[in-house]
């Protein structure tokens, strides 16, 4: 995608220095362009826990290149080497417990880097390991466009023609990836291909990834959209204003129940409440096949107070904070929720649309019914 007219990715490896990754600091979107040079793993860790690269297949992407970084700098002898693999693995897979791309991209990583024997075969295989995850979501989130197109083509011939209205939450789109998004895959290629199209953006308190990144994506793309408070939805289903609801997943269970960030349940229930389509746009890598109940088994993320108690702006240049509450409120930051497979529409893979159960799922990835672990 693009940003004032350059292509854009997420994450790349920096042109003129090997072994230094680059990202856009998300902490600063949409107001400033920040790019980082990740050179250590523990750099690495810190934009993940810290939210400078967010969303799922982002980190996922993200702790494929922290495992190579930490490849760069281990030890020569041989056998010190599996313990410190081990650990580093450990430090990232503890950045973010949610989103389970973090443990697929770490286990995909170790098993490439398992088939070398040395040193420099190990982490020349990290690095293709990263390459791959990276490339692999590319293409992932293109198909997820691909597939998701003809649902709203669909619903632009029933209305003649006339702008589908999508609603999304949070932001599932390229930023949260490397390129295209999930839940905006479709929108995108819906775009490209001429479908008026307009997306109620909700906000997402609290850290506002939807105001503040996904309404920054759509204007970029010359997306007609509209950020709206969380509370909005709801109403706009009641009076027939929301054709679709697409949104993303950071954990996908067996049977179909989705974690992602937090109200996603709340928009799921209004969207049935109202007959609105509700549905979940994730590529392959945000199924966790050892799951089966969402909402019993899927960790939940909690945050800092902080974030609920504050909010983040802009002003003569500079990003400052807001205290919202009094200050002696306590505060709670769940940051995600899990959406039952019953509220679900379907799924939108990079295979194609399946149900949200269990047969449907394992007739369209019948390699994965067997259980996974990092
Ligand atoms: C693009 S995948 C979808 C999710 O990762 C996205 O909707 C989301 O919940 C991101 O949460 P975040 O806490 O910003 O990482």
């Amino acid at each position: 995608m693009k940003i004032d007219g350059q292509p854009f990715r997420t994450i790349w490896e920096k042109a003129d220095e090997p072994g230094v990754i680059q990202i856009i600091d998300q902490r600063h979107l949409p107001h400033q362009l920040m790019i980082e040079n990740l050179r250590r793993l523990s750099d690495f860790a810190k934009a993940i826990k810290d939210m400078h690269v967010r969303g799922a297949p982002l980190i996922g992407a993200t702790a494929a290149y922290g495992l190579y970084s930490a490849m760069l700098e281990a030890p020569a002898d041989k056998r010190r080497l599996p313990k410190y693999i081990r650990k580093a693995a450990d430090t990232l897979l503890q950045t973010r417990p949610t989103a389970v791309n973090l443990a697929y991209a770490i286990r995909y990583s170790l098993q490439k880097i398992d088939t070398q024997a040395d040193l420099e075969g190990k982490t020349a295989a990290a690095l293709q390991a990263a390459r791959d995850i990276t490339e692999e979501s590319v293409e992932h989130c293109r198909l997820i466009g691909q597939h998701g197109l003809p649902l709203i083509e669909a619903i632009s011939k029933r209305k003649n023609g006339a702008p589908v209205n999508i609603l999304t939450h949070c932001n599932a789109g390229w930023i949260a990836c490397i390129d295209h998004g999930t839940a905006t895959a479709p929108i995108y290629a819906a775009h490209d291909a001429g479908i008026p199209v307009h997306v109620w953006v909700d906000e997402t308190r609290p850290r506002n990834q939807g105001a503040r990144i996904t309404a920054f994506e759509l204007l970029q793309h010359g997306v007609p959209h509209t950020v709206i408070a969380d509370n909005t939805g709801g109403h706009l289903m009641q009076h027939g204003q929301v054709d679709l609801a697409i949104v993303g997943s950071d954990r996908t269970t067996r049977q179909g129940d989705v974690a992602n960030k937090i109200g996603t349940y709340l928009k799921a229930l209004a969207a049935k409440d109202n007959g609105v389509p509700f549905y979940v746009a994730l590529p392959s890598s945000t199924f966790d096949f050892e799951v089966v109940d969402g909402v019993l088994e899927i960790p939940i993320e909690e945050r800092s107070a902080d974030e609920v108690r504050y909010i983040q702006g802009m002003r003569n240049g500079k990003v400052f904070k807001v205290l919202l509450t009094p200050v002696d409120s306590p505060a709670a930051n769940y940051a995600f929720d899990v959406t039952p497979a019953r509220l679900v529409s379907g799924l939108i893979t990079e295979r194609g649309i399946c149900e949200a159960t269990e047969d449907s799922i394992a007739r369209m990835f019948p390699e994965f019914s067997l259980p996974k672990t990092a």
